[in-house]
């Protein structure tokens, strides 16, 4: 008998893989088609052409899923010259053997259009929802640092299968972790890995390659046995995650060691893996609602590494309540057993009790 979502896992991680060749081809062309969008974030071609090639592939798989994904055609139906430029990167990118024939194209420009508003769903509590960040960290992307193409299937709002292909952090789960990496490291041999878990089946890595899946090995976080010594990342954009405040909460929990600073759910596969060991990500305002594509895959990962995560009111993050984590604030990610002590100091710190 195959384990449940054995498919779904399959078809997840050779999405993930084919759309990360194009996002490193699109990373080695200097013009990358970078513009922004409403709220003046960055979006580039690569986001564009991996969100294609991963929901043509669930479309193919999975016909009555519903799919909550960051992109959308609008820009591109008025804009002809960078429709174009999709269209030619998402035409010529596939996996390599027989993986490719398992997964479904994309036909020409119409349907290149057709397919990135298939992501639109709205999501909820009911039935099964795939979400899809193609670039997560489009500015650690465009950086040369370290971005995530993030897909999870979520079953009545419940995290189900995760998966984060992360093309420049290194294969070797026992490598530590870097701050930053040069833009000219990033096509080295012994960089990129898949992260990916199912729901009570635990958590595993294996390298990303460009053709079928090579064998996964299990990834647990690491014990922390004195907090002094544990390591803690956060995102490198301060807009994204308070630093000063997890300054503070480090200072208060005796971590002796400075915060590893990097993009992306890159974050949540490192403390999966026990490269790092606690993920805060501290809200910069009131208003602003974390999105689940930023978190969905990661949330999973971690806790079936055997890790907690919450948000800052020590909440489970709410996957069913629409397109973002309204109910939510903030993420607290750290291995079970000291998670509640990391909770009480960000509470403390943040004048939450
Ligand atoms: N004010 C904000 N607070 C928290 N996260 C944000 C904020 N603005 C954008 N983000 C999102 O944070 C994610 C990157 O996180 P990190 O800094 O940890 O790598 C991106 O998906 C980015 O969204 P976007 O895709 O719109 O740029
Ligand atoms: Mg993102
Ligand atoms: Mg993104
Ligand atoms: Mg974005």
């Amino acid at each position: 008998m195959t384990s449940p979502y054995a498919r779904e896992l399959e078809i997840a991680q050779l999405a993930v893989q084919r759309a990360a060749i194009l996002t490193k081809r699109v990373f080695r062309e200097k013009a990358k088609g970078t513009v922004s969008k409403d709220d003046a974030s960055p979006v580039t071609i690569g986001d564009f052409g991996a969100q294609a090639l991963i929901i043509a592939a669930l479309r193919a798989n999975f016909p009555g899923d519903a799919i909550v994904a960051e992109e959308e055609a609008a820009q591109l139906r008025s804009d002809a010259g960078l429709r174009g430029l999709i269209w030619d990167l998402v035409r010529s990118t596939r996996l390599s053997g027989a993986a490719e024939e398992a997964l479904g194209g994309v036909r020409d420009e119409a349907d290149l259009l057709e397919v990135l508003d298939l992501g639109r769903s709205e999501g909820g509590r009911k039935g099964r929802v795939w979400t899809i960040d193609p670039i997560d960290g489009t500015k650690g992307f465009l950086r040369g640092g370290q971005y995530a193409l993030a897909l999870a299937l979520l079953e009545d709002g419940d995290v189900k299968v995760g998966v984060l292909g992360c093309p420049n952090l290194p294969v070797d789960d026992e490598a530590p972790l870097e701050a930053d990496i040069g833009a000219n490291q990033t096509d080295e041999e012994g960089r990129g890995v898949i992260f990916s878990a199912v729901v009570g089946q635990g958590a595993t890595s294996r390298p990303l390659g460009t053709g079928g899946l090579t064998e996964g090995k299990s990834i647990r976080m690491k014990e922390v046995t004195e907090m002094a010594n544990a390591c803690f990342c956060e995102s490198v954009e301060s807009g994204h995650s308070n630093q000063s405040d997890s300054a503070q909460i480090a200072q208060k929990l005796g971590i002796t060691k400075p915060s590893v600073r990097m993009d992306s759910q890159a974050k949540y596969g490192s403390i999966a893996r026990g490269a790092g060991d606690i993920y805060l990500r501290l809200p910069t305002s009131k208003t602003y609602q974390e999105k689940i594509w930023d978190h969905a895959a990661g949330d999973l990962i971690v806790r079936e590494a055997g890790g907690q995560v919450t948000d800052t009111k020590g909440q489970r993050l709410d996957f069913g309540v629409g397109r973002t984590l309204a109910t939510n604030s903030g993420v607290v990610a750290a291995p079970a057993a000291v998670h509640g002590r990391v909770l009480e100091v960000v509470q403390e710190v943040l004048g939450l009790k």
